[in-house]
């Protein structure tokens, strides 16, 4: 089975806590917080006052993708605001595997992401600690990008790197996917499916959820 997350980043931030609920009604698995710090991602986000203040709006996790220079300087404070799983990139940290344990601390899960141009073998001797491994299929910062094809590939080695090691992450996706992509991504291997405009730019966001799961049917 797998789960839809839907990326705030593309709701209307005038009403973020009507938008969560919105999401909450039309069947959304997982809501996918998108952190931008205006270093690591030419862009700037959510804050976890922001977090904390939409909390009270469903009981879906919530799933913080940081986006940051410094995300071990954050994490206490997202988790304290209502997270449910935290994600980090391991381009911003050597020291990746205490990062993970740190974050597990917590009592969340821990999701390490990749950017498309990052290989996969910095993974290679954390992949039993982590919860979940995003692969960004666009370059991070901005929602309503195009999908990078070569991800393809990468969805695939990922899944055969989790066999290989006998490894339980989920695979979660990133990035320009929507209903003409999605039954590729689920079939390459990918489990968690983030999507921000294909669900925040259709008018009825039930019908876009239950589409989006018809077609990654096998
Ligand atoms: O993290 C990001 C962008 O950095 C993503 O979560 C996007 O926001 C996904 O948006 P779409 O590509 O689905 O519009």
């Amino acid at each position: 089975m797998i789960k839809i997350a839907p990326s705030i980043l593309s709701a209307d931030f005038s009403k973020l806590g009507e938008e969560v609920k919105r999401l909450d009604k039309g069947g959304a698995d997982i809501v996918h917080i998108d952190v931008m710090d205006g270093h690591f991602v030419p862009n700037i986000t959510i804050g976890p006052l922001v977090v904390k203040a939409i909390r009270p709006y469903t009981r879906l996790p919530f799933d913080v993708h940081l986006m940051m220079d410094n995300p071990m300087e954050f994490v206490d404070a997202y988790v304290e605001a209502g997270a449910d799983s935290i994600t980090v990139h391991a381009e911003v940290l050597p020291h990746l595997h205490r990062a993970i344990h740190y974050i597990k601390g917590l009592g969340v899960k821990a999701a390490v992401a990749l950017n498309p141009s990052t290989p996969l073998n910095v993974l290679e001797y954390v992949l039993g600690d982590v919860d979940m491994v995003l692969l960004m299929t666009v370059n991070p910062g901005f929602g309503g990008q195009k999908f990078i094809t070569a991800m393809m590939d990468k969805i695939r080695k990922l899944a055969d790197m989790r066999s290989t090691y006998g490894a339980d992450f989920c695979i979660q996706v990133d990035g320009g996917i929507g209903l003409h992509n999605i039954r590729d991504v689920v079939k390459a291997g990918a489990e968690v499916i983030v999507a921000g405009s294909a669900v925040f730019g259709a008018q009825d966001i039930k019908g876009i959820i239950e589409a989006m799961r018809q077609e990654a049917k096998l």
